[in-house]
């Protein structure tokens, strides 16, 4: 039966990576698939991997019907075996609904990987509605970790080194950030609560313990 896989986790743990095998094995064997992505780092209609490895894909805009995408295709002759769509947390909730058609109408498999929380801790509209469809959820066996050595279950994002809790939800971006943009880090939840990344840790195990004040 096909399905509607989502692969969800926080940034930075292999879900592009992952994407690129599946469409690379895949391939392989002749299939052919639609990917499909939306504000990518490295530029519209492109799905990356921070190891290194790029390829085209379909930019997923606001105004895309991604269901009408893959009929159109398929009616002017193209073949299509399966759906792959990465940055699925920033599609619209509709785009999602129509995904879950191209699984049930044209019986493809559609493989979608996205981050699920944002760094409010706060679900992306687009995972809401994969968790919500989707035949099955899957989290990442690589896992990404925290500074303390914790899997990492939350995103951080950072403005000048300080992590912040208010902001847009979209800001695209990478995990580090040089002074002045916004960057983001993997933190576990106790040090997301805590509002503890990775330099204000080592700042506090830094600062010099207060000396007791003797007297004479
Ligand atoms: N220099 C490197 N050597 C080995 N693995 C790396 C390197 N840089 C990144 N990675 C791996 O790539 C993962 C990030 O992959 P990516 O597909 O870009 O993540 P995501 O799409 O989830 O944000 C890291 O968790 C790590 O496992
Ligand atoms: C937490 C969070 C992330 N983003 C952006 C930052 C990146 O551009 C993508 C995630 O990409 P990755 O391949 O999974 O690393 O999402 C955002 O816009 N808002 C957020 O809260």
């Amino acid at each position: 039966m096909p399905e509607l896989a989502f692969f969800s986790g926080t940034m930075d743990c292999g879900k592009s990576t992952l994407a690129l095998q599946i469409a690379h094995n895949r391939s392989a064997r002749g299939l052919q698939s639609v990917i499909f992505t939306r504000d990518d780092r490295a530029g519209e209609g492109k799905l990356s991997s921070r190891l290194g490895l790029v390829t085209q894909a379909v930019e997923a805009a606001p105004d895309l019907d991604l269901y009408g995408f893959v009929v159109d295709l398929m009616s002017r002759g193209g073949k299509v075996d399966y759906v792959i769509v990465d940055e699925a947390q920033f599609l619209l909730t509709g785009q999602i609904d129509q995904l879950a058609r191209i699984v049930d109408d044209l019986n493809l498999d559609v493989f979608a990987f996205g981050i699920t929380t944002d760094f409010r801790t706060k679900l992306f509209p687009g995972s809401q509605r994969l968790i919500e469809l989707a035949d099955r959820v899957e989290t990442l066996q690589v896992e990404a970790m925290c500074w303390c050595g914790a899997r990492a279950t939350h995103n951080a994002r950072t403005v000048d080194g300080e992590m912040v809790v208010e902001g847009e939800q979209v800001v695209v971006g990478d995990v580090g950030g040089a002074a002045g943009v916004v960057g983001y880090e993997v933190l576990c939840r106790r040090h997301h609560r805590k509002r503890m990344t990775s330099a204000t840790s080592r700042s506090a195990a830094l600062s010099p313990d207060v000396l007791p004040v003797t007297s004479g």
